[in-house]
């Protein structure tokens, strides 16, 4: 699959965040959008009214990223409501089986989220419940952080459990995503980048998007994964 850019708002004007979406309209895929209830992250942003806002003035699907405490009852929400994608964490659902299986039942994509510390191999027979497994690069929580390189190898895994599999599962990375580090992520095995600050804090949004995407398919092109 093509590289794919999901450009996340959190560094974007939220007191014009439909303007900001509008910036990157042409250049990227998706539309990052981090829900935070400042208990399962120390940081909180914004919830359901504004993604149901934002859902009327975005031509980009909205990729739902929830780092909240309480997953099983929110994500039918946001799937509800429209969003492309609801990401869950593995460290707060209780029932992340029947949520992912809501989810896609509203009609959305359905992704599953780990943190830095959190191993992925205990979640490979989940693999068939989702169509995408986010692998934070950064601790959860805030945007303008510095990449984990020691993330690097559970993406190779990640890569490797999916294409064992054989399933068409998309593979995020999120967190210090920039122009130094995308071909880094793509190498091992990502397919979907978030960026915020190297998007939203650049003079010229779009092209940002651009310059990410070209370097992700150039480092994609020559990584064993994609052969
Ligand atoms: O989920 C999160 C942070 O918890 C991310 O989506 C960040 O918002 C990405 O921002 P940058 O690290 O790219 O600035
Ligand atoms: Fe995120």
């Amino acid at each position: 699959m093509a590289a794919q850019i999901s450009p996340s708002i959190l560094s974007a004007d939220f007191a014009k965040l439909a303007d900001d979406v509008a910036l990157i309209a042409d250049a990227a895929d998706w539309v990052h959008v981090d829900v935070m209830d400042n208990h399962f992250v120390p940081n909180l942003t914004l919830g359901l009214p504004v993604v149901e806002a934002l859902l009327k003035h975005s031509a980009l699907p909205l990729d739902c990223h929830l780092m909240i405490e309480d997953p099983d009852r929110w994500a039918p929400q946001y799937a509800e409501a429209g969003a492309g994608s609801v990401t869950i964490h593995v460290e707060a659902a209780k029932a992340p089986v029947r949520t992912l299986r809501t989810i896609r039942a509203a009609g959305a994509r359905a992704g599953l989220g780990i943190n830095p510390a959190t191993p992925v191999e205990p979640y490979e027979d989940l693999l068939g419940e989702i169509d995408m497994l986010l692998l934070m690069t950064v601790e959860p929580g805030f945007g303008g952080q510095r990449f984990l390189d020691v993330v690097l190898p559970k993406v190779r895994r990640a890569r490797e459990m999916i294409k064992g599999r054989d399933l068409p599962v998309w593979l995020q990375v999120d967190g210090g995503v920039s122009a130094e580090t995308i071909e880094r992520c793509a190498d091992a095995g990502a397919d979907v980048f978030v960026a915020g600050n190297a998007v939203y804090g650049s003079g010229d949004p779009a092209e940002a998007v651009r310059a990410l995407r070209g370097k992700a398919e150039h480092a994609t092109s020559g990584a064993a994964w994609s052969r």
